[in-house]
């Protein structure tokens, strides 16, 4: 088996579990954040720095990659682990997301998706066979299957058809997908009805892949309707098959979405909002670009040991940004990955002292999100 979960532990109060998941490229503890790099790099980092602020997957984008440089130019030169000098596991996401996020760019068929870079306005068509060659010339350890993800809102009748369209789709991902180290994961959609979430699950589960995504979620629906599908939906999936919550997130997500069973999330967030100038602090998001810290020589977190917050102030950081040194936004983007992770430790912690909803009600007494 190419990748498999091994369950160490359920928290004794929640559906939270520790384990470790084993992949070609080694074995990464769960529940686990896993820093995006787009375009094959986590922006602004070296593959030690990401490791150094504790990342140990991290996720790249068939849609960007096969647009700019090429999925055949990435299998040439090794694959994406060479190409990127990565040498831990990584996952490629299949561009159904990004493909749908084109809006008006794109139109969907039963066949695929034809759409018109982002790049150059050049015209394309994803199919489940085309993206599974994709991701196989990319050679990542964990595939995502093409899926179409529904927007929110979105009526029940649009719900099912890309539900139905997923199932067939993945047929298909399955039907063409060949390599044996790479582990093809399913993703279950069905939007926020729980009756279409469980006919998703069902039918792919069906499927047998060895591990599933939890699409159609992140998409602007409450975070509270989010949380009760999820409530829904996991007690439906194998205890012993890796859940990826797509998309997710910012902190108090991460810790519900740990409580309710998640194992695996990926976000953009930590790197996004760095490179505008703001932070994650155990307080709540702060946006150090801004004039009040101009003169505040403390840093950004002091309960922070990370590089960035032991060696500079808000200070010096907001004058870097101001001033648009690329230093700038390294050491914010340090920061946020640091604090994620760190987040993701303290989580794994309370996990083993079966306390994690003590830790979420003291998180959430300092915390507020923005
Ligand atoms: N296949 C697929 N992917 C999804 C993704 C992309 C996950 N990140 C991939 C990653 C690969 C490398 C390039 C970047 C993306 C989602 N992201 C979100 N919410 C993000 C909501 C969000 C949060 C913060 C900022 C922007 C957007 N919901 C998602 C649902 C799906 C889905 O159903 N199917
Ligand atoms: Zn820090």
């Amino acid at each position: 088996m190419a990748v498999k979960i091994i369950i160490d532990k359920e928290e004794k109060h929640t559906r939270a579990r520790l384990g470790r998941l084993s992949t070609p490229h080694g074995e990464v503890e769960t529940p686990i954040f896993m820093p995006v790099g787009t375009q094959a790099t986590v922006k602004t980092m070296t593959p030690e720095e990401v490791k150094d602020t504790g990342g140990r997957l991290i996720l790249s984008n068939t849609y960007h990659l096969y647009l700019r440089p090429g999925h055949e130019l990435v299998k040439e030169a090794g694959g994406l682990h060479r190409f990127m000098n990565w040498n831990g596991p990584i996952l490629t996401d299949s561009g159904g997301f990004q493909v749908f996020s084109l809006g008006p760019l794109r139109t969907i068929t039963e066949e695929g998706v034809t759409f018109r870079s982002h790049i150059d306005g050049s015209k394309h068509l994803f199919t489940p066979e085309k993206v599974m060659e994709i991701e196989q010339a990319l050679g990542a350890d964990i595939a995502m299957a093409f899926d179409e993800c529904a927007p929110y809102p979105c009526d029940k009748e649009y719900a099912v058809a890309a539900l139905e369209r997923t199932t067939r789709w993945a047929e298909r991902c399955k039907a063409s997908h060949q390599r044996k180290d790479q582990a093809l994961f399913g993703i279950i959609q069905g939007g926020v009805f729980k009756d279409l979430r469980e006919r998703s699950a069902r039918e792919l589960m069906e499927m047998d892949f060895p591990g599933y995504g939890i699409g159609g979620l992140s998409v602007g629906e409450p975070k509270e309707i989010m949380y009760e599908v999820l409530d829904h939906l996991v007690p439906l999936m194998p205890r012993d098959k890796p859940r990826y919550l797509m998309g997710v997130g910012s902190p108090d997500c991460l810790i519900e979405g740990v409580i309710r069973g998640v194992d695996m999330f990926d976000c953009v967030l930590p790197t996004r909002i760095a490179r505008n100038g703001a932070v994650f602090t155990h307080r709540g998001r702060l946006t150090v670009r801004n004039a009040e810290f101009a003169r505040d020589f403390r840093p950004m977190d002091e309960q922070c040991d990370c590089y960035a917050c032991r060696n500079y102030s808000r200070a010096y950081i907001r004058h870097l940004i101001k001033s648009e040194e690329i230093l700038g936004i390294r050491l914010t983007t340090i920061h946020n990955l640091h604090f994620i992770q760190n987040l993701m430790k303290k989580i794994k912690e309370a996990i083993r002292e079966d306390k994690l909803l003590e830790y979420r009600d003291e998180f959430y007494k300092q915390y507020n999100e923005g």
